[in-house]
């Protein structure tokens, strides 16, 4: 497993907590994972800094409106240098290739690597019952993540956010090649927290993922250097 493949959540609501997980774990982990919380508070500035310090960006916002909307939002967001970006599969083909059209051009106009995009599938947090029951779709999990991944391929995409559970179903749908990216990770002991569709990271990367995420696992422990390392040994 490279370096690389293991991205690390910053879960936190502030830019001086954000760059002092990246100090402490910048030697074990080179990507890190900027979200809803830390952006909302910190802004943009914060992938700029984390990209200057050497490290890798996931900014994971998850844009879901539309076309128009999102295509103009894309292309904000790979001015900060982000190595991945994403959108939600749900919002349909249309947006999912303004995004990916977007990215590609602005990256292109200003001569800077095109980030990845990936669209997020069925979230980690959700389980069956929660699917079918609550927000009402039906069949099974596995099913919508696998229309996802190939609608998401289809549209010029490089990959998806999905769990562990699904990751050999979209590598069997979508190839070698596609991009699975997978929260939902808990190493064995690790409490799950709202999380329900998990695996080990050994299991998710033997399974055929691209990146792991991993944020509470680590951020929270007592030693994070110690999780990382358990994390990888495990991979290895
Ligand atoms: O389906 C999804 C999509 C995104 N996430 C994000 O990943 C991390 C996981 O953090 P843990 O602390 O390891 O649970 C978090 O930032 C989520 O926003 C996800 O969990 N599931």
């Amino acid at each position: 497993m490279s370096k690389d493949q293991l991205i690390v959540a910053l879960d936190v609501d502030s830019r001086a907590k954000a760059l002092e997980l990246v100090s402490e774990l910048a030697g074990h982990v080179g990507f890190f994972k900027v979200g809803m919380e830390l952006f909302y508070a910190a802004g943009i500035g914060i992938v700029q800094e984390i990209v200057a310090a050497g490290a890798k960006v996931f900014l994971d916002l998850k844009l879901h409106d539309i076309p128009n909307t999102v295509g103009r939002a894309a292309r904000v967001l790979v001015r900060s240098g982000a190595s991945i970006i994403n959108v939600h599969a749900a919002g349909g083909s249309a947006m999912l290739q303004a995004a990916g059209a977007a990215a590609r051009e602005e990256a292109h106009r200003l001569g800077m690597p095109a980030p990845l995009v990936v669209a997020v599938t069925v979230l980690t947090s959700i389980d069956r019952e929660t699917y079918q029951q609550e927000i009402g779709f039906s069949g099974e999990i596995a099913d919508r993540v696998r229309a996802w991944a190939l609608l998401a391929q289809k549209s010029g995409l490089d990959g998806v956010v999905c769990s562990p559970r699904e990751i050999t179903l979209v590598r069997d749908a979508c190839g070698p090649e596609f991009k699975i990216i997978t929260p939902g990770i808990r190493p064995a002991g690790a409490q799950l927290g709202d999380q329900r569709r998990v695996m080990t990271p050994g299991e998710a990367i033997k399974a055929g993922a691209s990146h792991l995420v991993v944020g509470r696992p680590v951020t929270g422990a007592a030693d994070r250097i110690a999780a990382i390392k358990n994390i990888l040994d495990e991979i290895n």
